[in-house]
């Protein structure tokens, strides 16, 4: 662990806008969520990672054994932050990643809009709201950089050994990189275009099982409602997957920001308010978004998919996944003449092993 990292530990944050108007009361749930767990930690059986609630002093187990479906055992998570995302599919770190770090990622970021390197592999895009406009090598012309695995500086965030440690607890020891990004979400130009659709990752995904799938996502910067913070549903990654498209939005919308088709707008909704470095892991199925930027600095974050590299790729033809599949082999043919590439054959290049054995992906 280095130093800087242990000079100021992370703490847990449960819900960290309390402003938020979702109805729940996060004091009173966790701490009989928190009970609950304690409990029942009490009687683990770490073989098989199930829990008996009620077990008797003969040893027969004959309640209903509850099982801890989406974390793993590592020692990291508290009882209270295991719970939390088994119920929440999401938790918020503090405090995780350094100014340093952060300002690092920054300059590599800038260095990148000011095209002064080139990046194998490199997406960078720009808001529709300003495609058509002249383009100018300044980060202002920038909403998003993606898939930076090559960039040696921003891909330092997905080897950084504090992240690790956490993701390791929702993937396992085996851990690949398989989708990078660095979001600096631009003031909006009034169209609402600034706004990242309510969808679920997993959507982009050709390889499961889902719950072995986390996304870290670090403020790079304080990160509000104002200037469009990350927005989630608690809970929905106990769902399955649902049919994504554009949403029907007036001013736009980005190329391949695809949404849930009719979620429940009534869904208890999280805004997650951050501050710099603090970092949240959520699962493939939580349905986020983000709302749009009134402010007139570019919003920055960096994140990364993680996937247990035991994960397995499968086809997605004939699945609600079609759409982006066919929208991205579109792209790839495009821009690098991959005609005969299949999604699969684009993400295990893309992909990289972080920790462990590179086993299937
Ligand atoms: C868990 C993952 C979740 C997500 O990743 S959600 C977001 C996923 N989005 C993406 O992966 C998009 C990544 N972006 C890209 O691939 C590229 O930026 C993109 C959109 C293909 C543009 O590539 P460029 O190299 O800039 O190509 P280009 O300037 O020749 O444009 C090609 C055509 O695309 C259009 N375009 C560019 N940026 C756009 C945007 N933001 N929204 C909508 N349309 C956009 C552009 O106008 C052009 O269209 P046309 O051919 O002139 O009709
Ligand atoms: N009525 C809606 N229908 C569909 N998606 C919505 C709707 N309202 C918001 N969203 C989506 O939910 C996410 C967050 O929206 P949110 O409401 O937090 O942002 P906002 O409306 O821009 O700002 P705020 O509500 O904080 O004033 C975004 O992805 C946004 O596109
Ligand atoms: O940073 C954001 O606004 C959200 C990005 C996101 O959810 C995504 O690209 O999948
Ligand atoms: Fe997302
Ligand atoms: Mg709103």
């Amino acid at each position: 662990m280095d130093v800087a990292y242990k000079r100021r530990l992370p703490t847990f944050s449960s819900y960290p806008c309390v402003r938020d108007h979702t109805g729940i009361q996060p004091d009173r749930k966790m701490s009989r969520a928190a009970e609950r767990l304690r409990l029942m930690i009490n009687h683990l059986d770490r073989s098989s990672a199930t829990i008996s609630a009620v077990p008797t002093s003969t040893q027969t187990f004959t309640s209903h054994p509850q099982t801890l479906r989406f974390t793993h055992d590592t020692g990291l998570l508290t009882p209270e932050q295991r719970l939390f995302y088994e119920e929440n599919g999401f938790i918020l770190i503090k405090n995780l990643v350094s100014e340093e770090d952060i300002d690092k990622f920054r300059k590599a970021f800038e260095r990148i809009c000011r095209q002064e390197v080139k990046i194998p592999g490199l997406v960078v895009m720009r808001d529709v709201a300003i495609v058509k406009s002249e383009f100018v090598p300044d980060e202002k012309a920038v909403s998003k950089l993606q898939d930076f695995q090559e960039d040696p500086e921003l891909f330092q965030y997905c080897n950084l050994p504090q992240i690790l440690n956490y993701v390791e607890c929702f993937t396992g020891p085996n851990i690949m990189a398989m989708h990078t990004m660095l979001i600096n979400k631009p003031p909006d130009a009034g169209k609402k275009t600034s706004r990242h659709p309510m969808h679920q990752d997993l959507h982009y995904f050709p390889f499961r099982p889902a719950d072995s799938i986390v996304c870290a996502w670090t403020a790079m910067e304080k990160v509000d409602r104002q200037n469009g913070c990350l927005v989630v549903l608690p809970g929905t990654h106990t769902g399955t997957l649902q049919e994504h498209d554009y949403p029907e939005w007036e001013g736009g919308v980005n190329k391949m920001y695809h949404g849930v088709r009719g979620y429940d707008p009534k869904h208890p909704r999280v805004h997650l308010e951050m501050e710099k470095g603090d970092t949240v892991f959520f699962h493939s199925l939580l349905i986020h978004g983000s709302g749009m930027n009134r402010t007139q600095g570019f919003r920055k974050a960096i994140s990364c998919h993680y996937a247990s590299a035991d994960c397995y790729y499968f086809d997605v033809k004939g699945t609600s996944q079609e759409n982006i599949e066919n929208e991205v082999k579109d792209i790839a043919n495009r821009k690098y003449g991959l005609g005969e590439m299949t999604l699969k054959d684009i993400w295990a290049l893309r992909g990289r092993l972080v920790q462990g054995e590179r086993t299937s992906l």
